[in-house]
């Protein structure tokens, strides 16, 4: 895709993984064996609680109606017996705060997955954006282990899995994380002591890595898996499951690191993109190498324009690995409204350690850029010259071609805005250019995250208002537009990203938009 897309926020997540910009995901799972809170709740694993979440979550999906799936409705069943344990609250309340309008806790688990895996030492799984949340419970159907192997065949063909399929699926899920005494007493005994408090006992020897040991160790029988030689033949499910094609597939895991390791990208990939019918995934989000970061155009209080945020640049080579930010020259040149391009424009962005970042797929740095523009003939577009250092010859990037656009006939204006508290109205400014036709209409998506019944996530609640003409503003080639409304959206007691803001307006018959304006703090 091309800079700017709905996808914008989940590209970053991607991307960023510790450091400048990122959201914390990677470093909740960071190392792999980390536990929840911190690390406190020992014989927990944040990466696998997360990979079964979303197994638990996409289970349930039903090949032939096209019910169910990867819709985040596992929010509303944790209080199901066939999801035991705290693991689900757990895994929805961390991923709750960083839903938003533009990513859906479905879109915010998957991508949770993606990056806990990667992380682990386990495959690259491409990932695509776009589902959509459930609004409420869907069906049972999560394979318990004390069912049979004939029940568990029946359930993932529900799902969309074949035999083989299902022996690698699960293969693929129990390499990390363990079965727990206290959730699994049938299952589990004697492991519970002051250091094992919640007497886990790990699938394979290597818990906290993403290989086929659970393989190899059941093959070489020295499995440790409690549903391979647990002491209740009933709930031994994965040896049932396991041997049901006279051990091929996992004879073939254990043969090769590597074929196991692409085999679960596939099927993982497969897992996270079972979605229900009618719900259209995006394509794969790769990396852009050049993207603009939070960079907006703003307003300011003395009636001027600054071009303010990020650059990021991401690549994959050893040259890119190498890159000092430090000796990056990095340029931006813009085209102004009238299509001119002036060299005088040009501004080169600096780095500072404060904006180190790292990402799990490559190297990435990070320049900020914060530049006037001159309202007079303000801009349209810019492309970006750069290199990877002082002596290398510069690329220009030019976002597929027409630059990146930069849109100024419809600016947030934060003078006099406000958020207002519990029952009263926040205000919102913009400003609007004036010298462009008629303004026919001109209003704000608000949308922000609020609690709802049998949830520990959210459910976005989007409030347009009308904006009206309010007079002139401080320069003369803008007017002043002004809206109130009531939005009650817990002020400042939930995350900054979860409220954000879109704007739009229809001038001389064409719509410009100001998207993912963030969160205003200014009080009433
Ligand atoms: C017949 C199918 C399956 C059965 C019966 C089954 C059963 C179980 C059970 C009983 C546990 C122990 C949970 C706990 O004590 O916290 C567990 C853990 C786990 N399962 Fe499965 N499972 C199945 C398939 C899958 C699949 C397909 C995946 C993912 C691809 C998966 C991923 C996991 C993970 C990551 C854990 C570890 C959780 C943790 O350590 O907190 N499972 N499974």
């Amino acid at each position: 895709y091309i800079w700017p897309s709905p996808y914008d926020i989940l590209e970053d997540a991607y991307v960023l993984s510790s450091g400048f910009g990122s959201d914390g995901t990677v470093d909740e799972v960071t190392p792999c064996s980390l536990s929840p809170a911190g690390g406190t709740t020992p014989g927990r694993q944040n990466t696998a609680e997360w990979l079964r979440t979303a197994y638990h979550d996409m289970a349930t999906h039903d090949a032939a109606t096209g019910l169910g799936g990867l819709d985040g409705s596992i929010q509303f069943e944790t209080d199901r017996p066939e999801n035991i344990g705290t693991a689900m609250n757990t895994t929805v309340e961390f991923f709750g705060p960083l839903q938003s309008k533009r990513a859906s806790f479905a879109d915010r688990l998957a991508l949770g997955v993606v990056l806990a895996i990667k992380n682990c030492g386990g495959p690259a799984i491409p990932y695509r954006a776009g589902r959509i949340d459930a609004t409420e419970a869907g069906a049972l159907g999560v394979p318990q282990p004390e069912q049979s192997l004939e029940t568990h065949v029946t359930a993932f063909a529900r799902q969309g899995f074949n035999m083989t399929e299902m022996i690698g699926l699960v293969a693929c899920g129990h390499t990390v994380g363990g079965v727990h005494e206290v959730d699994f007493p049938q299952t589990v005994r004697g492991a519970i002591t002051s250091d094992n408090p919640e007497g886990v006992v790990h699938f394979d020897d290597t818990f906290d890595v993403y290989d086929n040991h659970i393989a190899a160790q059941y093959i070489n029988g020295t499995s440790t898996d409690p549903l391979v030689v647990g002491f209740n033949t009933t709930t031994n499910s994965d040896a049932r499951i396991f041997s049901a094609d006279g051990n091929r597939t996992m004879q073939s895991f254990a043969m090769d690191p590597d074929f196991f390791l692409s085999r679960c990208g596939s099927l993982l990939e497969r897992m996270l993109n079972t979605v229900p019918e009618g719900v259209a995934l995006s394509d794969v989000i790769e990396p852009l190498e050049v993207k603009p970061h939070e960079l907006r155009l703003f307003f300011t209080s003395t009636g001027g324009l600054t071009l303010s945020g990020n650059i990021r640049i991401f690549g994959t080579s050893p040259v890119a690995a190498a890159a000092d930010p430090a000796d990056m020259p990095v340029t931006l040149i813009w085209t102004d409204r009238n299509g001119g391009v002036n060299a005088n424009y040009s501004t080169t962005g600096t780095s500072s350690p404060f904006m180190a970042a790292t990402s799990l797929w490559g190297a990435v740095q990070l320049f900020s850029v914060s530049t006037p523009i001159d309202p007079s003939t303000g801009i349209s577009s810019f492309v970006v010259d750069w290199a990877y250092n002082s002596q290398l010859a510069l690329t220009t990037s030019d976002n597929g071609g027409s630059g990146f656009p930069i849109q100024d006939v419809v600016l947030f204006q934060p003078v006099k805005s406000c958020h207002g508290a519990v029952d009263q109205n926040s205000t919102i400014n913009v400003v609007i250019r004036n010298d462009m036709g008629d303004v026919t209409s001109a209003y704000i998506e608000y949308t922000h995250s609020a609690t709802q019944l049998g949830s520990m996530a959210f459910k976005q609640i989007t409030i347009r208002a009308d904006f009206v003409h309010a007079g002139n503003s401080s320069s003369p080639f803008y007017d002043t537009y002004t809206t109130s409304f009531l939005s009650n959206d817990g002020f400042l007691s939930l995350e900054a990203d979860i409220v954000s803001f879109d704007l739009f307006a229809v001038v001389g018959g064409k719509t410009y938009s100001s998207l993912d304006n963030p969160q205003l703090f200014t009080p009433c």
